[in-house]
């Protein structure tokens, strides 16, 4: 059977289970008796950079195209890659001659990736510093890369015999069975077991452990039993658009419909009417006959969202991370069939295989989640460009809160600026209120909530209307204090403080999920009286009960959402009237429009202001900004109710005005002072191994080697220095960082560099990362 990320399909029948007997020696061809005349080129999914040649067979010759996935034999296994070149050998191939093996099989009849995706896919390659096959591995959906096609998934639910008792068993015995049990006991219904175990962190050994006890029960589906979007198909009328909003459809079309490609910056404060710019840009894409994918962050890939694309829209196909692969396999067909010709989706739907693309849309393009963060480290926005550029489409990129290389980009003329400076309606924008929590006295209440938020909050209860409050951190307590030794208990595993998760009475480790009863007394200096620091969304939601009794309160968080079902039953919950207050982290952030929305409290915008990044005042000002923007959207008036110990900050400061244009100059000057994006360009390469002192030694002499190639040049090199999250799960973290200016030739070295360095050394595992969007 062959292995690696292309896998194949097996809807042929296949051999049962056995292993196949090895044979006694490894095989060598024998060799042809002349060179051959043309070789195949096949991209496989291993982290080297180089694409392998194959001679083809006779009776595959005609099969054997562009884009078609074959199987080679490697080494002792076969594996399952992408020809990408069919042609002449070249001198290497010819002077290895005798060595060449022949392609096996063809897994297709028709390629898979057609010839554009098959360049933009080696644009990647050389961008992001990985191998061909592995930019591949990015674009094509799961069932085409595994090799076996799940096409049913399980969901798992806690029986009837999981009973506390039982729950309490394990706790000593199995910590991971007794997370999992624990969290199915705290959801009603099943959930899909996937999701479950890649949110825990775990493998799917525990479930098959607590199945075999009788204390789950696992139950193989067909399909997920939840699609998105499946509400909202009834035809919605699109309304008369604004003057800014038609003037913004005419200039996209336009370019659309003459074929010319171009990209737009769409800047609308929240609330202007973004979304109807897209639906009537993608209206007339289609009547022009061309097709249009839409990226929105996953997070904000809701009913809702998908609602308004599929009211106006008959062919939309969603694609997000929790369809089943067949849901997937399907959408993408769709896509590749013309019978799909918008696309929906999150990061990775920027490859989808429409017929002739017109335009991609990202949505909210400043979002962080848009870059993947593993191999290949694709940023989606760039894939966009580059890919719209390729194929004569349009680029849209909207925002209220541009990330500041877009907007500079803007600036500069290479995405035309458009702008939709007032909200729909000529509402006001809502009014923001910093409260300084230093000086606020710490009363019962006072740490968490500020005189002036209870009373927005007291006042929007009495009327009837709705509040949302914003935390971006979960659990109850962040740290758990020892005035003894004045150390906080962290975990075994990671250099992190421990969370307190009061629901369940545990500490969690928020970089690995590992957790631990919380201790009586000092695990450093075994003194008691430990102190519950700091506040996460556990301790709002409580505060808040506490505060008004009679509110309705939700949480949402990813220890309450377990699954999107939660997620669509809270927001409509939320939606209908049935609930007063939501307190949530990032999860409410984006997108959410309610009219009856009239106070937002961010308890703390602090959280992100400190972080060890260059980005932390931008990411501060996109939060304040995005989640201000969920108030007063319709007839009511919204507050904002900003909370910080930082009121100088210029991110709280100009988010507070709304004014992104002041934070984004001054924020530039301080970037390029400091050489950095949009005015440099970074390379992060991180280190990491379970022995720190390898870690760091090769991480050293990464260093050198870089200052040898570079000294003397425009490019800078940073570090070595333990990486902010200095150890993870057990494995010691270092990093450098090299910065060179935008069209430094140094930039290439320095990344040739690096790339060879990872790909010839075994321990420690050294990540190379291509203008990360992450420093920690
Ligand atoms: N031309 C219009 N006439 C009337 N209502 C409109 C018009 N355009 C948009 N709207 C309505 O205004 C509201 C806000 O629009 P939309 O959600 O598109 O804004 P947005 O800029 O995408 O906001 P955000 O960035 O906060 O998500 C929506 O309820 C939408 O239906
Ligand atoms: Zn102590
Ligand atoms: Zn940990």
């Amino acid at each position: 059977m062959a292995t690696g990320l292309f896998g194949e399909l097996d809807d042929e029948p296949r051999p049962p289970r056995r292993r196949a007997k090895k044979p006694a020696a490894p095989k060598v061809d024998a060799p042809p008796v002349e060179p051959p005349k043309v070789v195949a080129n096949v991209a496989l999914a291993r982290p080297v950079r180089t694409e392998f040649s194959y001679t083809i067979p006779v009776e595959l010759e005609g099969a054997v195209t562009l884009g078609v996935r074959v199987r080679v034999p490697f080494g002792r296994r076969t594996e399952v890659g992408v020809v990408v070149a069919v042609g002449p050998p070249s001198d290497k191939d010819l002077a290895a001659a005798h060595k060449l093996r022949a392609i096996e099989r063809c897994l297709d009849t028709e390629p898979v990736v057609d010839a554009p995706l098959l360049d933009l896919t080696r644009w990647m390659a050389t961008q992001y510093g990985c191998a061909w096959g592995e930019a591949l591995g990015a674009i094509l959906p799961a069932p085409l890369k595994r090799e076996r096609q799940t096409k049913r998934i399980w969901m798992a639910r806690a029986t009837e015999a999981a009973t506390p008792e039982a729950l309490a068993e394990l706790e000593e015995k199995s910590p991971e069975q007794h997370r999992l049990l624990r969290t199915l006991l705290g959801i009603e219904g099943e959930i899909g077991l996937r999701d479950l175990t890649n949110k825990l962190g775990l493998s799917e050994s525990p479930a098959r452990t607590l199945a075999k006890k009788g204390l789950v029960e696992l139950r193989s589906a067909a399909f997920e039993p939840f699609e998105v979007g499946e509400q909202g198909r009834e035809r919605s009328t699109p309304p008369e658009l604004f003057e800014a909003q038609a003037w913004a459809v005419d200039a996209i079309s336009h370019c659309v419909e003459t074929r010319k490609h171009r990209s737009f910056l769409l800047e609308g404060v929240t609330g202007s009417g973004k979304t109807e710019v897209y639906l009537r840009v993608i209206e007339r894409a289609l009547a022009a006959g061309r097709s249009a994918i839409v990226l929105v962050p996953e997070i904000s890939l809701t009913p809702q969202t998908v609602g308004w694309f599929r009211s106006r829209f008959n062919d939309v196909a969603v694609l997000h991370s929790r369809m089943t692969d067949a849901q997937r396999l399907s959408a993408w067909r769709r896509a590749r069939h013309g019978e799909a010709r918008v696309i929906v989706g999150a990061r990775s739907a920027v490859f989808a295989p429409v017929v002739d693309l017109g335009v991609i849309v990202i949505d909210e393009e400043h979002e962080p989640s848009f870059k993947q963060a593993s191999t290949p480290r694709y940023h989606a926005r760039d894939v966009a460009l580059e890919r719209a550029r390729r194929e004569g489409a349009v680029c849209v990129l909207g925002s209220a809160t541009p990330a500041l290389e877009t907007w500079h980009a803007a600036r500069t003329g290479v995405h035309a600026h458009l702008s939709l400076p007032e909200r729909v309606g000529g509402r006001p924008m809502p009014r923001v209120e910093i409260v300084d929590m230093r000086t606020e006295p710490t009363g019962e209440f006072g740490a968490l909530f500020s005189r002036n938020l209870r009373q927005h909050l007291e006042g929007a209860l009495q009327r009837g209307e709705q509040g949302i409050l914003f935390l971006n951190r979960r659990g109850y307590a962040p740290v758990l204090w020892c005035p003894g030794c004045r150390t906080t208990v962290r975990c075994a595993q990671c250099d992190v403080p421990m969370t307190w998760h009061r629901d369940i009475d545990r500490l969690v480790c928020h970089l690995c999920q590992n957790e631990t009863a919380v201790p009586r007394n000092c695990p450093t200096c075994s003194a008691p009286g430990g102190r519950m620091i700091g506040a996460g969304s556990e301790r709002v939601e409580r505060t808040l009960r506490k505060l008004f009794p009679s509110a309705r309160v939700a949480r949402m968080d990813s220890d309450t959402m377990h699954r999107r079902e939660d997620y669509e039953r809270t927001l409509s919950a939320f939606g209908s009237g049935e609930l007063d207050f939501l307190v949530g982290t990032q999860m409410i952030a984006k997108g959410l429009d309610f009219p009856r929305v009239t106070v937002v409290g961010i308890v703390s915008a602090d959280t992100s202001l400190h972080l060890p990044d260059f980005r932390s005042a931008e990411r501060t000002f996109q939060l304040i900004s995005q989640v201000a923007g969920r108030a007063g959207r319709a007839d009511l008036a919204g507050h904002i109710v900003v909370q910080t110990e930082n009121p100088e900050h210029p991110a709280v400061r100009f988010a507070a005005r709304h004014d992104f244009t002041s934070f984004a100059e001054a924020e530039l000057v301080s970037r390029r002072e400091l050489g950095y994006p949009p005015f440099g360009r970074i390379l992060r390469a991180v280190f990491e191994d379970e022995d720190g002192s390898k870690a760091a030694s090769v991480a050293d002499s990464a260093c050198q080697a870089l200052h040898a190639a570079l000294d003397g040049t425009d490019a800078v090199v940073l570090g070595p220095a333990p990486a902010p999250m200095s150890l993870v799960r057990g494995r010691y973290r270092h990093h450098l960082l090299v910065k060179t200016p935008v069209g430094s030739a140094r930039f290439a070295t320095a990344r040739e560099l690096l790339l060879e360095l990872a790909e010839s050394t075994a321990r420690p595992r050294i990540g190379v990362d291509v203008d990360p969007m992450g420093m920690l």
